[in-house]
């Protein structure tokens, strides 16, 4: 029996499934988490997959890697790190970013050079951080890839073994690759990083292998986490999936690049040769996990309060930007907590009020979304915080449209899995 492993490494965990390749069917499923922070090293990624894998990967037939988009992997000449990454949610750069958008010329100019307006999460951004903040960092910096991309490139036996790699769909969260031209923009580059031009991974037409691992296994290409889930979901027309991880993301599958001035859309590629259109915010899963720490109650204890509680929290609205936000593109902001009263000012009114603050936070972006003329028949909710029954509940009466809530699944590491397959 043909079997395939596929591997989420996102945000705070490296999650694994193996399947039968023929049939679908999960064999295995593992999961390490990652260290806390927005600054990681590469390696403890690697240690993860590793964990999570639980010896399988060695003996499956193919495999691939979807991973968090847009982490800044620098490496020197023979490979290695000059730094920890600096992860998508890591907020250091949006001065960088703003800079970037002035200098060529306005929101306008990127979106229709890249797709996407840079704001601090892009690879464009951190790398002119980079540049004004450790210049010596960036003068070592002989190549950049992204966590994907660098993961891959392990599986295939690393530096000396092995050509880096990326996909459309990674790369065109970089803010240096153009979806609707399908080519680097290495001028783009170069501005951003003081004219430095490190050597960028070659990016693989969709289903174009990477390799093999020293195993002898097939590496597929990968790509970014949330196009990963698209794969694994098998998304159709007029399907719009809300993702409830760190990240709150909204995205469609498109036959078109978007480019939005506005810059809330992120015009990105997927894997599969088309587009996918998305909005990410930078408040979910954990606005939950935060407030039930508050409540010193767990993520269950959580659900039940929330459920306890009238829709609308009574008055109480949590303004959820608690990690600063990115959508909108608000880096400094935090969270505000507003509508306080006698009795709202319950363990149940803050339960709902985070369920209800979280959700129409992605609300917005749903309809950010739908300006760019995507259509929206139906909501699929995915990610940690689906896991919750209370947020399928409250996404049906803020949506506005119709919501399913697919069974809890891995569906990053299902979709890599089926790239492989
Ligand atoms: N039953 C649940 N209710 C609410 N949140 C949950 C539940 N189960 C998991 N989560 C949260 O989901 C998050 C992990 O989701 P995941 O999609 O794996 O995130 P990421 O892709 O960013 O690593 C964690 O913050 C976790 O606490
Ligand atoms: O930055 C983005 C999308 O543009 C995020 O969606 C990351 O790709 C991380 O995803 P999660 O780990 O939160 O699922």
């Amino acid at each position: 029996m043909p079997t395939v492993a596929g591997v989420d490494s996102s945000t705070q965990s490296c999650k694994v499934v193996v399947c039968d390749a023929d049939t679908g069917e999960v064999l295995h499923r593992g999961r390490a988490p990652h260290p806390e922070g927005t600054e990681i090293a590469p390696a403890a990624w690697w240690r993860a997959l590793r964990e999570a894998g639980d010896g399988l990967l060695d003996r499956v037939d193919a495999l691939a890697v979807a991973g968090q988009q847009h982490g800044l992997v620098a490496l020197d000449a023979a490979g290695r790190p000059v730094r920890d990454a600096l992860l998508w949610n890591d907020t250091r750069s949006a001065r960088a970013a703003a800079d970037l958008v002035d200098e060529l010329g306005g929101p306008q100019q990127w979106a229709e050079a890249v797709g996407t307006v840079p704001v601090a999460a892009l690879t464009v951004a951190k790398l002119r951080w980079l540049a004004a903040h450790e210049p010596e960092h960036a003068d070592r910096t002989a190549r950049v890839l992204l966590p994907h991309d660098w993961l891959t490139w392990q599986l295939c036996g690393g530096p000396g073994r092995a050509e880096p790699v990326t996909d459309r769909g990674d790369a065109s969260g970089t803010g240096y690759w153009s979806p609707a031209q399908g080519r680097y923009r290495h001028d783009l580059l170069a501005r951003a990083f003081g004219g430095r031009a490190p050597q960028l991974p070659r990016v693989l037409d969709p289903f174009e292998p990477a390799g093999r691992t020293p195993h002898g296994a097939l590496v597929a290409a990968g790509t970014g986490d949330n196009m990963g889930a698209a794969l694994g979901l098998g998304i159709g027309p007029g399907d719009v999936v809300v993702s409830l991880g760190t990240s709150g993301t909204v995205f469609a599958r498109a036959a078109h690049p978007a480019a939005d001035p506005s810059g809330a859309v992120a015009g990105f590629a997927d894997a599969t040769g088309r587009f996918l259109p998305l909005v990410c915010t930078l408040n979910a899963a954990r606005v939950l996990t935060s407030t039930a720490r508050l409540l010193d109650v767990t993520l269950d204890d959580l659900d039940r309060l929330a459920r306890t509680a009238e829709p609308g929290a009574g008055g109480l609205v949590l303004l959820p930007y608690l990690g600063g936000e990115r959508t909108p593109n608000l880096p400094e902001a935090a969270g505000s907590l507003l509508g306080l009263r006698h009795d709202t000012m319950s363990p149940a009114h803050l339960a709902r009020a985070a369920v209800e603050g979280m959700l129409c936070n992605v609300a917005d972006a749903l309809d950010r979304l739908r300006a760019q003329h995507v259509e929206a028949r139906r909501v699929l909710v995915i990610g940690g915080a689906a896991r919750a029954p209370v947020v399928g509940e409250i996404a049906a009466e803020v949506f506005g449209v119709p919501v399913a809530v697919p069974e809890p699944e891995e569906y990053v590491a299902l979709g890599a899995a089926r790239q492989a397959a």
